[in-house]
């Protein structure tokens, strides 16, 4: 079953030699159980910031995170860590990060497996189940160092949901691959959504990934910039009231420009600019 998320006005703050880095500045961000998201945003926009806490690997500076109902922010060390080797599934930038080169892809699988399976009891899948979902059948016995990029990218994915999580949250999956292996992943990436329900939120640079995934959030500064859904381009009102423009179109506008904003009853608003 997949888990909800919702992000409230979150904040997060790095302290670099006595100087804060504001790398998100209030992000509002629902996505419901099930959901495929893709992130994308400039460099340093906060992408893997974002990741990082809804992974729980940090607590936000402020704002609330609530992740299946588990406020991020709150839980002790030891229940951030059990929710990550259960309900969260979490698959790195860099496929060696996640995988034992020295182990076989079942044995990368149970070892994912084996915290879960004694903190919930529960019956997991088998690794033969779990690599045919991603596309790599009767591969159990292959070393990571076997693999193509591609079937390293999907056995890093088959470590990641091992554990059965709820959320499958993966940092650019694909940027080390040509078209073919890019379109596995992504086609492995959907099988799990689809056959296991899991919500997955995935950052990328890569504008077909986007593409193919349905709703794309758009991190801009450090806050939702804007959305994408089913190709049509919304704009997002944050928790402060603010909205962002898109990019190309500010360019247009300095600051201090004024804009009359037209409000109709049928629901539409329209913005005029007052340009000397
Ligand atoms: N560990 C850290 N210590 C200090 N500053 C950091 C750290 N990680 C990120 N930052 C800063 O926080 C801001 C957001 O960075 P983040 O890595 O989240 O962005 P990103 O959108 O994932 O970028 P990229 O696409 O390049 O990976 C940037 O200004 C970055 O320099």
């Amino acid at each position: 079953m997949g888990i909800a998320v919702a992000c409230r006005r979150v904040v997060h703050i790095y302290r670099v030699e006595g100087s804060d880095v504001v790398a998100l500045s209030g992000v509002d961000l629902s996505i419901t159980s099930g959901e495929m998201v893709a992130l994308v945003g400039p460099s340093g926009s906060g992408k893997s910031t974002l990741i990082s806490l809804l992974a729980g690997l940090m607590r936000p500076a402020a704002g609330r995170i609530a992740v299946g109902g588990y406020d991020i922010g709150k839980l002790s060390d030891a229940e951030l860590n059990r929710l990550r080797g259960t309900e969260i599934g979490v698959v790195l930038q860099g496929v060696g990060r996640n995988l034992l080169p020295y182990a076989t892809l079942s044995r990368n699988i149970w070892l994912a497996q084996r915290r879960a399976a004694k903190t919930r009891g529960i019956e997991l899948a088998e690794a033969d189940e779990i690599l045919d979902l991603v596309g790599l059948t009767g591969l159990a016995k292959a070393k990571p160092a076997d693999l193509t990029m591609g079937q390293q990218q999907r056995a890093a994915l088959a470590v990641g949901i091992a554990a059965g999580p709820g959320l499958l949250l993966v940092d650019e999956p694909t940027s080390q691959l040509d078209t073919a292996g890019r379109d596995e992943v992504l086609a492995a990436l959907k099988a799990v959504n689809a056959k296991r329900d899991t919500t997955v939120v995935i950052v990328t640079h890569d504008p077909e990934v986007g593409a193919q995934l349905g709703r794309v959030v758009t991190i801009r500064d450090g806050r939702v910039g804007a959305e994408g859904r089913d190709g049509q381009d919304f704009a997002v009102v944050a928790g402060d009231g603010t909205v962002q423009l898109p990019p190309e179109v500010l360019g247009e506008f300095p600051p201090g420009t004024l804009f009359l904003v037209d409000h109709d009853e049928d629901g539409s608003v329209r913005l005029q600019s007052e340009q000397q």
